[in-house]
């Protein structure tokens, strides 16, 4: 029996390429199709009705309120192999919930790309130029009585400035593509992890090139705070995670230059609305530009974002070209079909169900492999030892940053310290005293166990200073080190507390891990434990609303 799929609006076949697939996919009896016929959201009743019918393989759906969760999949049953959403985003759907079932997920990131880069830039000029205000004041009969004086309707100009993004996919990067023909001078990007530069295999259009052919100075921020401080412009284009959700909240806006603006085309609650407001009231931002609010569609003309005049509110139209939406509809047929498996049909993008712990661990599993292997095999060559520490501290870095965003280690500090977990208003000079200090005894412990080894080394090798090993780069392993190397390393069965989270294996004797995280934050001690598949749930002794998630992987 051709398998039953479920499509929550109607996808006009005259224009849009998914609706002309699926209605021939039915015609030739290759899917039992059941549409929600009405162009309005789909009835979640109806929807569930539908699902408890049982049989449904498939479910095509759109991003805006439809959220597909445990009680929608409950209904749908084990015969669910596939949810397909027409949208690049998909923080309606509750992609763990997904995993636990083994439904797959489809997404249509690449359809859409340009129409939203569009749209970023667009906003950009819109709020610099103070388009929204300008029109209004224009429909509202003001220009009259609006006489012409040399600062009239005046905003910043583009030319000379520096331009954020922050999430720096494909959208991202295309939309500083967009603005480079505006004579920006600088772009300061970033991604979930601050300060690491975008990966040339990520780099979709030949930015970095197409940048640096313009005059165009681009590099990653440092950190979220240089970020705010320095562009003129901001665009976020990052998804919604746990870990961005709110991401632009007031001490963000409290950096930001008084004459920046700021744009999202990402989704709503990444920025704090409140936040927003307060700082477009207070003159504290000269403008913004928003595609998206928290709270949308329910956003009327009393929104206090819509009513002040240096806020420019466009309702969610990132996408809203025929090319895009026709593009999205196809991808998100092809991976409907092919999820229930119709000959033919390949997935256009299917979003990996792996979640983000599972691929921190999967980073550094091979590097902590391998140090176990050297510390193991070959306690004689300190040297190598020292290396491999080395570069084990390397790989750990970004996981070390993950994990403190994942943990929230900074709020958990504060917590312990008794501050606000809004930390950087709060410090006041003694903290930041105790911190650095922390710090500095970290590095300090560091030296110290640099030292220690050495001195231990030397003592192994009959008094002879290990120093005088002259460091060979020919013999150094891990100077040959790629991605493709490092995947393919001999992995040793892992100790038991590595799979466990635990940390990292004892170190050998005489020597210290680097366990002090930078700045001196430790990790907390793990409160749980996880067998190999399952993942670990960060601790909640602080509320779930309080403690943040995991981070992204832009
Ligand atoms: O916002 C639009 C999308 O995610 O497709």
């Amino acid at each position: 029996m051709a398998p039953k799929v479920i499509l929550t609006r109607p996808l006009d076949p005259t224009l849009l390429e998914g609706g002309a697939l699926l209605d021939r996919a039915e015609q030739d009896g290759k899917i039992q199709l059941v549409r929600w016929t009405q162009d309005k959201p789909v009835d979640r009743q109806w929807l569930l009705d539908e699902l408890r019918k049982g049989g449904t393989e498939g479910l095509v759906c759109m991003h805006n309120g439809e959220k597909i969760d445990d009680e929608l999949l409950d209904a749908a049953g084990p015969s669910l192999k596939v949810i397909a959403t027409m949208s690049a985003g998909y923080d309606h759907v509750d992609t763990a919930a997904l995993k636990k079932r083994g439904v797959r997920l489809g997404s249509t990131p690449d359809a859409l790309t340009a129409a939203t880069a569009d749209v970023g830039a667009m906003l950009v000029l819109m709020a610099s130029r103070r388009a929204g205000e300008s029109v209004r004041a224009v429909i509202d009969g003001k220009w009259p009585s609006m006489p012409w004086n040399p600062l009239l309707l005046c905003g910043q100009s583009l030319k000379g400035s520096t331009v954020g993004i922050l999430g720096f996919g494909k959208i991202g990067q295309l939309t500083l593509k967009r603005l480079l023909g505006f004579d920006v001078s600088r772009c300061l990007y970033s991604t979930s992890r601050p300060g690491v530069a975008l990966d040339p295999s990520k780099d979709y259009f030949n930015t970095l090139a197409t940048a640096s052919f313009h005059g165009v100075e681009i590099r990653p921020a440092e950190s979220y705070d240089e970020l705010a401080r320095e562009c003129d412009f901001l665009v976020t284009c990052c998804p919604l995670t746990p870990s961005t959700q709110g991401i632009i909240g007031a001490s963000f806006l409290a950096k930001m230059k008084p004459t920046a603006y700021l744009v999202n085309t990402a989704r709503g609650p990444v920025v704090d609305s409140d936040a927003l407001l307060a700082a477009l009231r207070e003159k504290r931002l000269a403008g913004a530009g928003l595609d998206v609010v928290t709270g949308e569609p329910n956003i009327g003309a009393d929104h206090p974002l819509v009513l002040e005049p240096s806020c420019v509110v466009l309702p969610h139209i990132g996408s809203a070209t025929v090319q895009a939406r026709s593009g999205m509809s196809r991808d998100a047929v092809k991976n409907c079909l092919a999820g229930v498996g119709v000959e033919g049909f390949e997935w256009a993008n299917e979003v990996p169900l792996v979640l983000e712990h599972r691929k921190l661990l999967l980073t550094i599993q091979p590097a902590v492999g391998q140090y176990i292997k050297e510390s193991d095999t070959n306690l004689a060559t300190d040297v190598a030892i020292a290396r491999s520490k080395r570069f084990l501290r390397m790989m750990a870095q970004p996981f070390e940053q993950s994990t403190k965003s994942l943990w929230g280690i900074e709020e958990i500090m504060d917590k312990q310290r008794g501050l606000d977990p809004d930390r950087s208003a709060d410090l006041n000079e003694d903290d930041i005293a105790a911190l650095q200090a922390e710090a500095d005894a970290a590095a300090a412990h560091d030296a110290m166990a640099d030292e220690e080894a050495a001195l231990l080394a030397t003592e192994q090798n009959g008094g002879e200073d290990v120093a005088m090993q002259q460091y060979d780069p020919e013999d150094d392993p891990y100077q040959e080190i790629d991605d493709a190397a490092l995947a393919s390393m001999a992995l040793p069965d892992l100790p038991q507390p590595l799979l466990g989270f635990q940390g990292l294996p004892p170190p050998p004797p005489g020597m210290q891990l680097p366990m002090q995280m930078d700045e001196g934050l430790p990790i907390p001690p793990p409160q749980f434990n996880f067998g190999e598949d399952e993942l670990p749930i960060p601790p909640k002794q602080y509320g779930e609303d309080e403690l943040p998630q995991p981070p992204p992987f832009l």
